[in-house]
């Protein structure tokens, strides 16, 4: 595992162990919750319309580029992406190293009707739960900080709780090992987590590797229409972006630029 993934691993632990006496009061609220928003479902509706499927990203800081955005206004930016055509929200909920909070996620996905991603480091069924009872539609697994029973049990925890899993890789190995999940949904992270490189030659590397009965979607350093142009010409149709519209004024002005919607 990279140093960065060991050290948010490490506070993760951290968290679970304080969430642990909770475990029946978040499970109380995660059944309260009504259905989830179908993530899976709204990513495939917009390319079946012919559209890009734009996951946009709603995050203050990452450890790779500082603090993006300040004032930081989810419900607002949630609303703006929302208005401009984005398929679904990922909102970062980590703390310490992304500035994200569930309060975060309430308000975003409170403020329009798109599925919403719980951008976390999930490690534990304990989160799932808690996903759940915070609003989450889906939920974002790491390929890279889980080993494969840890995988296939959390995969089988969230679809229990009726949460659509985004799968994330970072290289042929991590793909291989996520292709033996159910879901149909595969991340290929274009960032490099040793150099915090990005490199969109990551995923055009391994479109081949993904079958058409998956979804591929390209994570990180979609920075420009060229960028989308090249993706889409080698049949990359899902983007996960955070960093082009976090900077932006508008984040969603930002969306319909960057992929001419
Ligand atoms: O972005 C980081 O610095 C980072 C560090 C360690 C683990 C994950 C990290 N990023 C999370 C993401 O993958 C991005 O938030 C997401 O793919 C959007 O990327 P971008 O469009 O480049 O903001």
């Amino acid at each position: 595992m990279d140093d960065i993934l060991r050290r948010i691993v490490a506070v993760k632990q951290e968290e679970i162990a304080a969430l642990r006496p909770r475990a029946a009061e978040l499970e109380r609220a995660a059944s309260a919750q009504g259905p989830a928003r179908g993530f899976a479902q709204a990513l495939n509706a917009k390319i079946a319309a012919g559209r890009p499927a734009v996951i946009a990203e709603v995050k203050q800081a990452s450890p790779s580029k500082g603090v993006l955005r300040n004032p930081f206004e989810p419900a607002a930016i949630a609303s703006s992406y929302a208005a401009h055509g984005a398929a679904c929200l990922s909102v970062l909920t980590d703390r310490q190293f992304f500035q994200g909070s569930e309060a975060a996620l309430r308000a975003a996905r409170a403020a329009c009707a798109l599925p919403v991603l719980r951008k976390d480091f999930v490690i534990d069924p304990l989160q799932i739960v808690e996903a759940k009872a915070m609003g989450a539609d889906a939920v974002l697994l790491i390929v890279a900080c889980l080993s494969d029973e840890e995988l296939h049990a959390l995969e089988a925890c969230a679809l229990d709780w009726g949460l659509d899993v985004l799968v994330e890789s970072h290289d042929a190995e991590e793909l291989d090992r996520a292709l033996r999940l159910k879901t149909p949904l595969i991340g290929i992270n274009n960032r490099n987590l040793r150099s915090f490189e990005v490199s969109l030659d990551t995923t055009l590397g391994l479109r081949a590797a993904v079958g058409a009965e998956r979804l591929l979607i390209t994570e990180s350093g979609v920075l420009t229409p060229a960028d989308v142009q090249r993706l889409r010409a080698a049949d990359v149709q899902a983007f996960l972006v955070g960093e082009a519209f976090m900077r932006a004024p508008d984040p969603g002005g930002a969306l319909a630029e960057l992929f001419g919607s």
